[in-house]
């Protein structure tokens, strides 16, 4: 409980500067949920950024989310949430990007709410870090013990591209493991402006590639929240497609 307190605090700390939801908290989710029953358009997509700690999973959602590299992150804490509505062919889709703890301490009572209904899921590994890459078998097995579906996509991240001078894990090794396990392999930079673009093509390469997956429903997004809506808002939840 004192987790969630936590995680919470973070996140309306952080709202409006950084475009953080809060999806834990039972009146902001009941708003944010309302707004996409009435507007009746956006299919929101849960997807969870994976891998040790340090290796840039917040500065990569957050290029993503807030569009620019974000200095002196915090060590995340549970999770924290950002999202963003893509214009995929047409149609808005909204990305909910899970930002999960690296550290152990910090994420054990919460790999079960990671799991359960993702969408899709991106593995980092930090470029400079052989043992961040070496670890990413772990964290596959334990994607693996939580019985997410093989249908979910799956994409591998070596981030700090930036810092290639000091690279310790070559491309054609991290290509052959990405080979292994059949992922798409991005290598590419939180940090460096130029990389924008194609920290933008990791998401929108899943966005894609949900666009054809079913929507996730308020149900489903209830089940998601570390803190459960109310039975209301459960038992009168529409599809969200
Ligand atoms: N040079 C460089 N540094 C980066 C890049 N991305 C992140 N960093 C730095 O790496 C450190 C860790 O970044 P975070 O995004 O907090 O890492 P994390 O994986 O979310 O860490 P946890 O929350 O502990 O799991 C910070 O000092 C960032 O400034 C990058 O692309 N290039």
């Amino acid at each position: 409980m004192l987790r969630y307190g936590v995680m919470r605090a973070m996140a309306n700390e952080n709202k409006n500067e950084h475009g953080f939801v809060t999806v834990y908290n039972r009146t902001s989710s009941a708003k944010e949920l309302h707004h996409e029953y009435e507007g009746l358009q956006t299919r929101i997509f849960k997807i969870i950024v994976i891998g040790d700690s340090n290796v840039g999973k917040t500065c990569l959602s957050y290029r993503f989310c807030g569009g620019r590299f974000l200095k002196n992150p915090e060590a995340t804490i549970g999770v924290d949430f950002r999202e963003r509505t893509v214009d995929i062919d047409g149609e808005n889709i909204k990305l909910q990007i899970w930002d999960t703890a690296g550290q152990e301490r910090f994420r054990k009572s919460m790999v079960e709410h990671y799991y359960r209904n993702v969408h899709a899921i991106i593995f980092v590994y930090d470029i400079t870090k052989l043992s961040s890459f070496e670890s990413l078998p772990e964290w596959i097995e334990e994607c693996g013990r939580h019985s997410v579906p093989p249908m979910v996509p799956r994409i591998l991240v070596g981030n700090k591209c930036d810092l290639k001078g000091k690279g310790e894990v070559p491309t054609s090794l991290a290509q052959r493991m990405a080979d292994g396990y059949n992922f798409p392999l991005f290598e590419t930079s939180a940090k460096d402006p130029a990389e924008k673009e194609h920290v933008d093509a990791i998401f929108l390469t899943l966005a894609y590639k949900l666009k054809n997956h079913k929507p996730l429903r308020l149900r489903q997004l209830n089940e998601c929240s570390p803190m459960p809506l109310s039975d209301e808002q459960d038992t009168q939840g529409p599809c969200l497609c």
